[in-house]
């Protein structure tokens, strides 16, 4: 055997757990001062305590249970761009469940997303009301103006609703929802809205609209109980149909929007999710809803911005001067077309991910049926805001609008005795004093 040598190589062991210690480094430690070690432990302790506090788990929310994997892919980063630190802790929990507690006999607990929305906001208000538990859950985006959501978040606030500020998209937030209150109800309103936005930003619905709403099925197959979930559809499926009134027994293959699209590809990733874990799953196709606390993006709501300032507002009308017209749906039969939905709807039946048996799978539609032309709204707002509104008729663009909508409702007026009572004369008159209350008349001559 040739003669051992000094060289570090004789140090690797050859088998695992046989090293020697090697008495010579032993010694060497012993020669350091006392003030050198000292110094270098701490060195090292700083070493610990900087990737501790740089690791990805910790930087997620200060109560979540989980922890990210070492090797984060892109989607991994991506989701957890959507974490937040606003969520976690015993006094949040306390906050989560004092806001879902049931108050009335007979009352349900139901998680409402988007619940800083427009709709979100009302249908909140209205469950409270009856003593429903009702906890809130809202990413706050700025599809517009945010501070107009923190508005209905105060509101929503004295009355004892709590909003969870967080992304449908985030498993581990939901997931931590669902531990904490065994919700009898989805109620699922957060998505993208606008039909025009989708030509600017398609991947927005995508994530919102699909992604989201797959995320959410995802944690309500699991959850035990599983809930029953009612969302928001759209009109918008009935897409390019010419027949009128839209009945729920219509074709809708021929959406006009990606906005359109993906609230079809909603329906049937619903009856996916009722076919395989026996959720009850209910979509309600509103149509152009609208009154006090509405989303600033929509017509009417901008025309009166534009109107009370004199600038000039863009009245679309199709081919050959024909009319456009909307079903305008005032927001407080929505509500009732809400509840109606949520107080019929039937258990889910699987439990744990697993089906049980055959479960509720309904689409209603939610309208007026009383369609009223664009420029019959203008007319009305003229007359409501005493400003004569400078019309620039243009033709209908091509970017996802259709000509009309008009909603037949007799399956929601059977199933829960669905009846719009609000025509938009007397809605406009609530939204117009709701707007010049909360944002002054903010009229060219004031200024
Ligand atoms: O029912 C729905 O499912 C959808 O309703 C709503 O879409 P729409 O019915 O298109 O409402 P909205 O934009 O207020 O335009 C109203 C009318 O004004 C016309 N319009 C619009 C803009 C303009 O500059 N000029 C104009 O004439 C326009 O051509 C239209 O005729 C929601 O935004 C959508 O999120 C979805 O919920």
């Amino acid at each position: 055997m040739p003669s051992s040598s000094s060289s570090d190589m004789d140090n690797i062991p050859s088998t695992p757990g046989k090293f020697k210690m090697d008495k010579s480094h032993y010694r060497r430690w012993h020669h350091i001062p006392l003030a050198k070690l000292t110094f270098y432990t701490f060195v090292f302790l700083g070493l610990i305590l900087v990737f501790f506090f740089k690791s990805p788990s910790s930087t997620s929310s200060s109560s979540s249970s989980s922890s990210y994997p070492s090797s984060l892919s892109s989607s991994d980063l991506s989701r957890r761009s959507l974490k937040t630190n606003s969520w976690g802790g015993p006094a949040w929990e306390k906050r989560v469940r004092s806001s879902a507690r049931i108050r009335s006999r007979n009352g349900i607990s139901v998680l409402v997303t988007g619940a800083a929305g427009f709709v979100g906001t009302h249908v909140s208000m209205a469950l409270k009301r009856r003593g429903d538990g009702v906890l809130g859950l809202d990413n706050f985006n700025d599809y517009y103006d945010p501070s107009l959501k923190r508005a209905r978040q105060s509101l929503l606030e004295r009355t004892g609703i709590y909003i969870v500020e967080g992304d449908i998209n985030d498993d581990v937030l939901l997931k931590k929802l669902f531990e904490i209150i065994p919700f009898t109800h989805v109620m699922h309103l957060a998505a993208q809205a606008g039909v025009r936005y989708a030509m600017e930003n398609p991947s927005s619905y995508v994530h919102s609209n699909i992604a989201g709403f797959v995320n959410l099925l995802e944690i309500c197959k699991n959850a035990n109980p599983q809930p029953a979930i009612v969302w928001a559809s759209s009109s918008s499926v009935y897409g390019l149909n010419t027949k009128v009134p839209f009945s729920e027994k219509d074709r809708t293959d021929q959406p006009a929007s990606l906005y359109a699209a993906t609230k079809k590809a909603g329906e049937e990733i619903a009856h996916t999710y009722n076919h395989i874990y026996g959720l009850s799953l209910t979509g309600l196709r509103f149509f152009t809803v609208y009154g006090p606390w509405g989303r600033p993006d929509m017509a009417y709501f901008f025309f009166t911005r534009d109107i009370l300032k004199g600038k000039p507002i863009p009245i679309f009308e199709a081919a050959n001067h024909g009319t456009v017209a909307r079903d305008f749906t005032y927001i407080d039969d929505i509500v009732k077309g809400c509840l109606g939905a949520l107080d019929t709807a039937e258990k889910s039946t699987g439990s744990g991910g697993k089906k049980r048996g055959p479960a509720q799978l309904r689409v209603f539609n939610l309208g007026n049926t009383s369609p009223v032309p664009v420029s019959d709204l203008v007319g009305i707002l003229e007359r409501l805001l005493k400003v004569k509104a400078k019309r620039m008729v243009m033709k209908l663009p091509r970017n996802g609008d259709v000509q009309f909508t008009h909603a037949n409702i007799s399956f929601a007026r059977r199933e829960f005795g669905y009846k719009p009572t609000t025509d938009l004369q007397t809605g406009l008159k609530k939204f117009v004093r709701w707007y010049v209350s909360y944002y002054g008349s903010g009229k060219k001559s004031d200024q």
